[in-house]
């Protein structure tokens, strides 16, 4: 439970994604929604008093691991009446509404039958605003059922017209890091839920702290996507390290910015990603360990906001040395793209949490248009 003590009065970043009440909790202005029962009760077991009960949705059964089922699902049991009257309920708490964050996996039915029926009718209640969709894509390996493909390419075509952004994200290429990065053995969802949690998060700290370049989600959007058709960028985060590791190494902004092009940080299965042409790219770059050990005296153990530990222009030059090939062959660029990148810098470095297996120094965000992907696909339809 996150109460008031808990939090500085002057930091006002909570307020983006909690609510307070008159009690002083902090209430997470999120709602969760899954068919199957037991998921309601475990959020509501593992964590009682920090979600509003009525904001964790359950039903019945699940969706049996189709599309259509769930569909049918989200008028057959209300579940998009409940859903909206939640989220109407959310956005009346709300000051400055931006925009949404609807996360779904693809290969389920709930996921993505239902999450197509909710986006519909998000996008109809509040056109104006931007909503971001972080999707579990189906893997090879790590698919629960054969259908799971099929799911995916109708939630991708129900879904195209009503999203603004599209993040893939895939369990197989964020297992493989875990395992290669981290060095953790047989890693679960938990492992995986954290480095996907830290990646999305790294969009939203614009929104959350002061930021030096300011990247709100708005800005993402506009920097991206130059059409609806090509709003499916991958995500990659760097650096990732084991705990036996990170005090081994220091990172410079060139040095991120050069990982992050890297197949490896990249949080989906892209084989080819050398032979494809990068149409747009946006960096987000968080504070430094660096300064967070020196000058660290700044409210809730942040650095103190004059002492920024990040040069802008050392990532314009790091973008650039990437792009020519300095060090390294080329990564490429479509020919118009110059050197007018998105870049988003908060001097502010990720929380660190007791729990985790792994704690990162810095931690770094960037989207990359595949249009190779998905395209062939969505073809397929008429
Ligand atoms: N990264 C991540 N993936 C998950 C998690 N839980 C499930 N998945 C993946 O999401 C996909 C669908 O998961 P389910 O939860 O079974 O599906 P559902 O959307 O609830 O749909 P139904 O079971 O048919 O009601 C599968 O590919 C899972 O591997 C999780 O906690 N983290």
């Amino acid at each position: 439970m996150l109460q008031k003590s808990f939090v500085d009065p002057d930091d006002t970043s909570y307020n983006s994604f909690f609510s307070e009440t008159h009690a002083g909790q902090h209430v997470p202005r999120a709602i969760f929604v899954d068919t199957d029962p037991s998921t309601r009760n475990e959020i509501l077991s593992e964590s009682p008093d920090l979600f509003h009960p009525e904001n964790v949705l359950g039903y019945k059964q699940d969706c049996k691991n189709n599309f259509f089922e769930g569909r049918f699902m989200a008028s057959h049991l209300k579940v998009k009446e409940d859903v909206l009257d939640r989220v109407r309920l959310q956005v009346d708490l709300c000051s400055n509404l931006q925009g949404f964050f609807v996360f779904h996996a693809f290969g389920g039915g709930t996921g993505s039958g239902i999450g197509c029926e909710i986006l519909h009718d998000l996008h109809e209640a509040f056109d104006k605003k931007v909503i971001f969709q972080p999707i579990v894509f189906p893997s090879r390996q790590f698919a629960s059922s054969m259908v799971e493909p099929y799911n995916c390419i109708f939630s991708t075509f129900y879904t195209r017209d009503v999203v603004d952004v599209t993040m893939m994200l895939d369990n197989q290429a964020v297992y493989q890091m875990v395992e290669s990065k981290q060095c953790i053995k047989n890693p679960d969802f938990h492992h995986v839920n954290r480095l996907i949690a830290q990646t999305i998060s790294a969009c939203t700290t614009s929104l959350r702290f002061e930021a030096q370049l300011s990247a709100k989600m708005t800005e993402i959007v506009t920097n991206l996507v130059p059409s609806k058709e090509f709003r499916y960028p991958v995500l990659s985060l760097a650096p990732i390290r084991g705990k036996d590791q990170e005090n081994h190494e220091t990172f410079s902004p060139q040095e991120i910015v050069t990982e992050l092009f890297e197949t490896s940080s990249v949080l989906s299965d892209v084989s080819h990603l050398k032979s494809n042409r990068y149409l747009a790219a946006v960096i987000l770059l968080r504070g430094n360990e660096e300064s967070f050990k020196e000058q660290g005296d700044g409210v809730a153990g942040y650095p103190k906001k004059e002492t920024l530990p990040m040069e802008a222009n050392k990532c314009i030059t790091a973008l650039q040395t990437v792009k020519d090939g300095t060090h390294r062959s080329p990564v490429k660029f479509a020919p118009w793209v110059s050197a007018g990148f998105k870049v988003g810098l908060v001097a502010v470095p990720p929380a660190r949490d007791a729990r985790a297996h792994s704690e990162y120094s810095s931690s770094t965000l960037h989207f990359l248009n595949f249009r190779k992907l998905i395209k062939p696909n969505l073809q397929n339809f008429p």
